[in-house]
């Protein structure tokens, strides 16, 4: 193993007699005081040990051919434990890739083998569902016969390796990654997935094969990995005439238990190999970028043929902004789609030059079919599953002249029937790709276009606050509990370039031409898999002066919510959609209809564009209970919280907690110093509420502004109120959650507390007239029941417990007694599910059984949903089968 020390040249401060020198002296001092560039750092391989001169002087490194070191308490003994070749050999790796620690073993498998060392039955590794072949084996390897949970997962949506990070029962202690992958040539966000593996995971490590790129395209260990390995058979070696594997590390611990496997099982890099991969990669650079320049003309060729082309430098590349923000370029690697397998094995057979050959990284250009070659170690049926085209065409780029590339790969594909020439004047004759036999039958029955995202409804609740509202603010636990009056999105796929807002509601339809949206905008900081913790204000000011179309600001502050969330998780893709969101929950009355709307746009986003996998479509409601996972609230939850903080400034986070998960929940905010935090409530049976809207609107900042100057004026009175209400926020959780309290205990108890929590508002100055009538009304025998407002106060909501024994007609009685008095009420029950889900595409659908028992697919009706009126929402939505909640 090496260690470096500030290579020379690279990074010497000046010192300060140098800086008081003038002249020639100092100009001279800062040149040789500049590091050397990547390839000069390459070509110039110093001595580990600086104080070591070669006896000759020998300007290459010599090759120490022994397995034994004479004398004891020497630095060399054995060498598998230690050989100096080796050691310059390691020194300069660890140079050119930024790394403390680098050990060179005999391949690319056999280091990962070292790495993968580091794992204990029982731990989970997440790894990418595009690989190389043999590091699947390998995978599977330690899956059948170590203990080790493997689960490969989209690596280029960092979001959904959250379910699997997070979830308790999986001791996810490594994650590794390949980008651009091999053999698709897809990328992996490596800084954004560090960064969240080490904080969802802090002890898991974060492995990186960079074999594609070599350390002069990509140092991972800047980005945040904490391993990382090349197979050295490829371009750091380039030249296909050893195997050669090298690993990389900063951490002291990991390199030291990768020297101990390296010394244990004996597979550190023979002498003669050191030599020649040293001698390899004195010309990294050089070779690579002769090879990558080529490789853009050959993937730009094959791209304006009409074939799909992989190749992270092509203009629309999926992953390319990620790319150019990891990586220094885009390697000499690509690979191709003919849609027919026995195309291109006629390709593959009729080229010339290029040499039919696994393996990459050569000075030699080479052409393979991965599922053939280097991929056909995955079983058939997985490599479906994992979307890898059997027709699949690799090209590796070596150092030859271009045209003489372009012309054996035109001739093979000419021969093959890939193309065909359709003008044969000029220099080169003008081609054009056969499109194949399946592919005309497909695009006449085909009606999903690419890019195409599934078309679903999502539905999330609002929230009622049932204790604790005002005192919150100063640090006191409030308690609040879903309400089943809901928000509803309806995500529908178009394919004309534009995407619609459509709130009929608000009588508002706004339509945006998706290109000329401010893509510029989305900076990494809004980007998907998770929101920072501020939304991007300059983001969100281009958004509000120059794109929204709405007067009022509760439609404005919703559009720019909207937009921002769409462009975020638009990613590449950048879907034609509508969304038609409507809402039975009262606008403004305090029970969280911003959050359930942020719910809403938040949940329909993140599945239509793909960064959480469907849950499984469900026939009845019941089964469909518990179908999504709290991981995956947790995502929704995350990015309606930065909705909420578009729409409302600083937020506290319950309304869209409530809104995300559902049932109860107990908030307390972290106030001077002390802690906060959010539980939830589990194990209680929803209750019944009437909410009565009084319909006197209030200004909500001006009375939470009242309250605080009250404390602040009169601390004798406020702070008591503020204590008692804490004791009541405690019971009622301690109500809530007792299993062995009987029901009719658990309301009497809330009656109690209602009545008391109610008072303190008042006292606190958040009463109003109209609120004391409801209280009244409620209260008057018969109905004898218990009121508090709820919110804001100072008009709005109020709340009354319905007890489960009270009749329907003394219900009707009482609704109508309060519509009399110029109020509108809703029956709610509190502490139902979270976010809902319905997917409206083909396959998910609910599917009943029809006439004579067979069985139909029943699409939701999404008529009835945009034309009902919001009260008849909850209806429409109990007919539809097949809603997945949390
Ligand atoms: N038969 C070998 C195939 C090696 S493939 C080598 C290389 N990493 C590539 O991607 O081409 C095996 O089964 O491992």
């Amino acid at each position: 193993m090496a260690s470096t020390d500030p290579p020379s040249g690279t990074s010497t401060p000046l010192d300060s007699a140098a800086s008081s020198l003038g002249g020639n002296s100092l100009t001279s001092s800062l040149l040789r005081a500049k590091p050397y560039r990547f390839a000069t750092q390459c070509a110039t391989v110093d001595n580990p040990d600086p104080s070591h001169k070669d006896q000759h002087g020998s300007s290459s490194v010599p090759i120490y051919q022994t397995a034994t070191f004479k004398g004891m308490g020497g630095q060399y003994d054995y060498t598998r434990s230690g050989n100096p070749t080796r050691s310059h050999l390691e020194h300069h790796i660890a140079k050119i890739s930024s790394a403390r620690h680098a050990f060179a073993v005999t391949s690319g498998m056999g280091a990962l083998d070292v790495i993968f060392r580091l794992l204990k039955p029982g731990d989970s590794i997440i790894a990418g569902n595009d690989l190389y072949g043999g590091s699947n084996r390998l995978l599977t390897y330690l899956k059948v016969h170590n203990g080790i949970k493997v689960h490969h997962l989209d690596t280029t949506k960092p979001s959904t390796l959250l379910p699997v990070l997070t979830n308790p029962e999986q001791n996810v202690t490594m994650v590794l990654l390949e980008t651009p992958t091999n053999p698709l040539l897809q990328i992996a966000d490596i800084a954004a997935i560090s960064a969240m593996v080490h904080q969802h995971k802090p002890e898991a490590i974060i492995v990186v094969d960079n074999t594609m790129m070599s350390p002069y395209l990509q140092r991972p260990l800047e980005h945040g990995a904490d391993v990382v390995y090349d197979s050295g058979t490829k371009y750091l070696s380039g030249h296909h005439d050893l195997m050669a594997g090298v690993i990389c590390c900063n951490r002291e611990d990991l390199a030291k238990g990768i020297a101990f496997t390296i010394n244990s099982i004996g597979n550190g890099l023979s002498p003669f190999d050191s030599f020649l991969l040293l001698r390899g990669v004195k010309t990294l650079a050089l070779r690579l970028d002769k090879q990558q320049a080529t490789s853009h003309l050959v993937a730009k060729y094959l791209h304006d043929l009409g074939f799909k082309v992989n190749y992270p430098g092509l203009p629309g590349h999926p992953g390319k902004e990620i790319h150019d923000r990891l990586a220094s370029g885009a390697g000499a690697v690509l690979s191709f789609e003919t849609k027919d397998k026995a195309l291109s094995e006629r390709i593959v057979g009729a080229a010339r030059l290029w040499g039919i050959s696994v393996s990459f990284g050569c000075i030699n250009s080479l052409i393979s079919m991965p599922c053939l070659m280097s991929h056909a170690s995955i079983d058939p049926k997985v490599r479906k599953e994992r979307n890898l085209p059997e027709d699949l065409i690799r090209l590796c780029v070596g150092i030859e002249d271009p045209e003489d590339l372009i012309d054996d790969l035109e001739a093979a594909l000419l021969e093959a029937g890939a193309v065909r020439v359709v003008d044969e004047a000029g220099s080169r004759a003008k081609l054009e790709r056969v499109r194949t036999a399946e592919e005309t039958e497909e695009e006449d029955v085909e009606v999903k276009v690419e890019g195409e995202v599934e078309s679903l409804i999502v539905s999330a609740p609002g929230k009622v606050i049932l204790f604790g509202e005002h005192a919150v603010v100063h640090g006191i636990t409030a308690i609040a509990g879903s309400v089943d009056l809901r928000c509803y999105a309806l995500a529908e796929s178009r394919q004309d370039g534009k995407v619609s807002l459509v709130l009929p509601d608000f009588d508002f339809e706004a339509t945006w031409d998706i290109a000329s949206l401010p893509w510029d905008q989305v900076t990494s900081s809004a980007k998907a898999p998770r929101p920072e913790s501020t939304p991007d204000q300059s983001f969100v000011d281009v958004l509000a002066q120059k794109v929204v179309r709405g007067v009022d600001p509760k439609v404005v502050q919703s559009e720019i919510a909207f937009l921002y969330l769409y462009m975020s998780l638009s990613e590449h893709k950048r879907p034609s959609q509508t969304f038609t969101i409507r809402s039975a929950l009262p606008i403004g009355a305090g029970l969280g209809s911003s959050a359930a709307y942020s719910v809403c746009i938040s949940s329909a986003l993140l599945y239509t564009h793909s960064h959480l996998p469907l849950p499984p479509s469900t026939s009845s409601a019941h089964e469909g209970r518990r179908a999504i996972t709290p991981e995956q609230a947790n995502v929704v939850n995350a990015w309606a919280f930065t909705a909420e903080k578009i729409i409302h400034g600083t937020p506290s986070g319950v309304d869209n907690t409530v809104a995300s998960l559902g049932g109860a929940i107990a908030f307390t905010k972290a106030v001077k110093g002390r802690e906060g935090g959010l539980d939830g409530l589990h194990g209680f049976k929803s209750i019944r509420f009437l909410l009565t809207d009084t319909k006197v609107s209030r200004d909500t900042k001006t009375l939470v502004a009242g309250v605080a100057r009250r404390k602040l004026e009169e601390p004798d009175l406020v702070n008591p109120i503020l204590k008692s209400i804490q004791a009541i926020s405690d019971e009622a959780r301690r109500c809530l959650t007792d299993s062995d309290m009987s029901r009719s205990t658990q309301l009497s108890t809330l009656e109690k507390l209602i009545d008391e929590n109610h008072s303190h508002l008042v006292s606190l100055g958040v009463g109003h007239a109209s609120l004391e009538a409801v209280k009244a009304k409620t209260g008057e025998q018969p109905w004898g029941l218990h009121t508090k407002l709820t919110g804001a106060g100072g008009g709005g909501c109020a709340v009354t417990i319905i007890p489960d024994d009270f009749s329907e007609s003394s219900l009707t009685d009482l609704k109508a007694a309060l519509a009399d008095a110029g109020f509108e009420t809703y029956e709610t029950s509190v502490g139902g599910s979270g976010f809902g889900l319905l997917s409206t595409s083909r396959n998910a659908s609910s599917v009943v059984e029809g006439e004579g028992g067979a069985e139909k697919t029943v699409l939701p009706d999404v008529a009835r949903f945009r034309g009902a009126a919001a009260a008849e929402l909850a209806a429409w939505a109990e007919g539809e089968k097949g809603w997945a909640f949390v």
